[in-house]
């Protein structure tokens, strides 16, 4: 059915843990999603052979179109309330992301609207966006709280992402992030230390009692907002807890975060525009992500994150869309496009760090990412016969995307694509 695969990149094999893509596969066919997860992939022949007295519930024909795995995006901020398209325009007329929260808007704006809001509110717009993203072509997104900052609304968050998790048809990883920023009325080490000795207690029992299941931790380690020794408590913290280290660092001001990243063994560090050279050789030596948010760089203006000596010294590159009130964009595709020429990186390590190595940032690779067999059967289907069209055509993905697939089971076709191919 399949008619091309993406080639392989040698970003791929750097992946630990015996993760590797469907990029070693050479077949044109791939067939028989049952439970959820692929059960072969493999040429034509074999597969008819393997499986000539099985049948199927649905047989999609793929000619002249190709078959990937699932976008990952591994890094979003999607449950919030009250949109800040007054601040772009404020960015667009000169003033910086900190000018704009130092003065009780960005972060500070949104938490305001967040905590009014009633959870219904909440889960309905986190729906809709969910939806947006899927459409796009993501099928594992990783969805942070954090416009709570208190343990109520923080927790508000929480069951709204926990709701989702269990009703909808996406994978979700998700993030505690009680410090993406310090509350107002509060200084830095009181925030800590409501953290550690009020919300991370209160996570856990609800951990151990099944009403919620956060894999992650995360901080926003900035200066102006939690500084290193703030962090590494409580990302220590939030790991006694059984939490995968997953954060925000040397975003806007180097701070050594991706150091302290390396030493605390986390899974992941996010941003990274101003990391040391020190930081990358310690983060490529700890086998920690290094997740590189392109609508962030760009919207900001920043200094691009230095992807392509990552890559060279072996670092794990991943891509997220960052989506949330400040970068407003549910669409890998668009990502990768401002990967490839905003940080240099090839269409090739661009497909590759948002899929098994976006999974790998979350702890999935063993079971996303990739095309095979035993892997959750999570794909999408381009409508065209080369699959770089999901990068080339900026801001085409709306009519490229033909099928979207999350555990064998179709949960978006698109009626823009006839049966024409979209190129
Ligand atoms: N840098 C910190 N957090 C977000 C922005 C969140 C916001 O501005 O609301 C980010 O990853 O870009
Ligand atoms: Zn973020």
């Amino acid at each position: 059915l399949a008619r091309h695969l993406p080639c392989a990149s040698s970003v791929l094999l750097t992946v630990p843990g015996g993760a590797r893509g469907a990029l070693t596969v050479t077949t044109s066919l791939l067939k028989g999603l049952t439970d959820g997860c692929i059960k072969a992939v493999g040429r034509a022949d074999v597969i008819r052979n393997q499986f000539s007295g099985a049948t199927f519930e649905k047989v999609i024909d793929c000619s002249g179109k190709c078959v990937l795995p699932g976008l990952v995006d591994a890094h979003t901020h999607p449950v919030w309330a009250g949109d800040r398209v007054h601040e772009f325009a404020m960015k667009l007329a000169g003033a910086s992301y900190m000018e704009i929260h130092q003065a009780g808007g960005g972060i500070h704006f949104t938490v305001e609207h967040t905590r009014k809001a009633t959870e219904e509110e909440l889960f309905n717009t986190f729906k809709h966006r969910l939806e947006r993203m899927r459409r796009a072509g993501s099928t594992l997104v990783e969805c942070k709280s954090g416009y709570g900052l208190n343990l109520e609304t923080e927790l508000k968050m929480l069951r709204v992402i926990e709701r989702a998790k269990q009703s909808m048809d996406i994978g979700i990883s998700s993030t505690y992030c009680g410090a993406h920023s310090v509350p107002k009325g509060k200084t830095a080490t009181e925030a800590t230390d409501d953290i550690i000795n009020n919300h991370l207690p209160k996570l856990k029992e609800l951990q151990l009692s099944g009403e919620i299941h956060v894999n992650n931790i995360d901080v926003f380690c900035e200066k102006g907002v939690f500084d290193l020794e703030s962090t590494r408590r409580i990302l220590q913290a939030g790991k006694d807890i059984g939490l995968q280290i997953n954060f925000h660092g040397d975003e806007l001001h180097p701070m050594k975060s991706a150091e302290l990243g390396a030493e605390l063994g986390a899974r992941a560090i996010s941003h990274l525009e101003e990391v040391s050279d020190e930081g990358i050789t310690a983060m490529a030596r700890a086998k920690c992500a290094a997740v590189l948010l392109p609508t962030t760089a760009y919207m900001l203006r920043l200094k691009q994150p230095q992807a392509r000596k990552m890559l060279e010294e072996g670092v794990i590159v991943a891509l997220g869309s960052d989506f949330n009130p400040n970068a407003y964009c549910f669409s890998m595709p668009m990502v990768m496009h401002l990967a490839c020429v905003n940080m240099k990186m090839s269409m090739n390590e661009a497909l590759v760090a948002a899929t098994i190595n976006a999974a790998y940032a979350l702890g999935k690779s063993d079971t996303h990412g990739s095309i095979e067999a035993g892997k959750q059967g999570d794909l999408i289907i381009i409508n065209s016969p080369r699959w770089e069209h999901l990068i080339y055509q900026f801001g085409g993905h709306e009519a490229l995307i033909n099928y979207v697939i999350v555990k064998g089971k179709v949960i978006y076709q698109n009626e823009m694509c006839g049966t024409m191919s979209s190129y």
